[in-house]
């Protein structure tokens, strides 16, 4: 008899999942920007408003990091977690640099009800009441949301605006890919080995991640949503 390799985790999530996963991933704003009809002040608003989530993101990342050292198996997950945060330090100078190109002004930006719902995710998940494995799934698919949606923008056949190009690349390119891959490599290995209940606790965040990222590219549209 074959052997049929089985699915991992992440495999698994990602097919019962995919029509969700995919308004995070194909979100109309992303397909604009790819078929170059993006609106600027949409763009510019997305801009300001990650920016905020950026910076909300950083201590997530450290907090991903102490547990990792604390709790996991593998010493080179501490590896894989620092190379994030390091382009972290990047990114956050990489925004002040495209808000001074596009005249926006992040000191004078108002965190969006969707946006503060996000960070406050966040924070909950900053908890040393969250496990490790649910914690890093949590920051794989944040990750992984932008890495994908940014790579479809660069697949062949776009008309990214030139202006959009470095953004499309930040996320997209093949070393940010990789990056996304071994995070995702990390949440099969420590979920193969979890209990049902940390598996579907990860699930579940899993998919509040995706629906937050709908959220978060709807506010490109401008119009204030509850
Ligand atoms: C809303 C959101 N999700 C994911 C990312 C990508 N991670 C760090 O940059 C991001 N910048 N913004």
């Amino acid at each position: 008899m074959e052997e049929t390799a089985k699915k991992t985790v992440t495999e698994t999530w990602l097919s019962k999942h995919r029509f969700q996963y995919k308004g995070a991933t194909r979100h109309p704003f992303i397909l604009s920007i790819r078929n170059g009809s993006v609106n600027f002040s949409s763009f510019k608003r997305w801009l300001g408003q990650d920016y905020i989530f950026v910076r909300s993101f950083v201590p997530f990342a450290a907090s991903i990091l102490m547990k990792s050292c604390k709790e996991s198996s593998d010493e080179s997950d501490m590896e894989v977690i620092l190379g994030g945060m390091a382009s972290l330090n990047d990114e956050i100078n990489w925004f002040k640099q495209q808000a001074s190109k596009f005249h926006v002004s992040l000191t004078s930006v108002v965190p969006q009800n969707a946006n503060v719902r996000y960070c406050k995710f966040l924070e909950n998940l900053m908890s040393s009441e969250i496990e490790y494995p649910v914690a890093i799934t949590a920051f794989w698919a944040i990750e992984a949301v932008y890495q994908e949606s940014f790579a479809h923008c660069l697949e062949e056949g776009n008309k990214i605006p030139q202006e959009l190009q470095a953004t499309c690349e930040r996320w997209g390119n093949a070393g940010f890919g990789a990056y996304c891959r071994s995070l995702r490599d990390i949440v099969d290995r420590c979920l193969q080995n979890a209990s049902q209940e940390v598996i579907s606790k990860a699930e579940v965040f899993f998919l509040s991640v995706v629906e937050h990222e709908v959220e978060f590219w709807n506010m490109s549209n401008g119009e204030a949503s509850v």
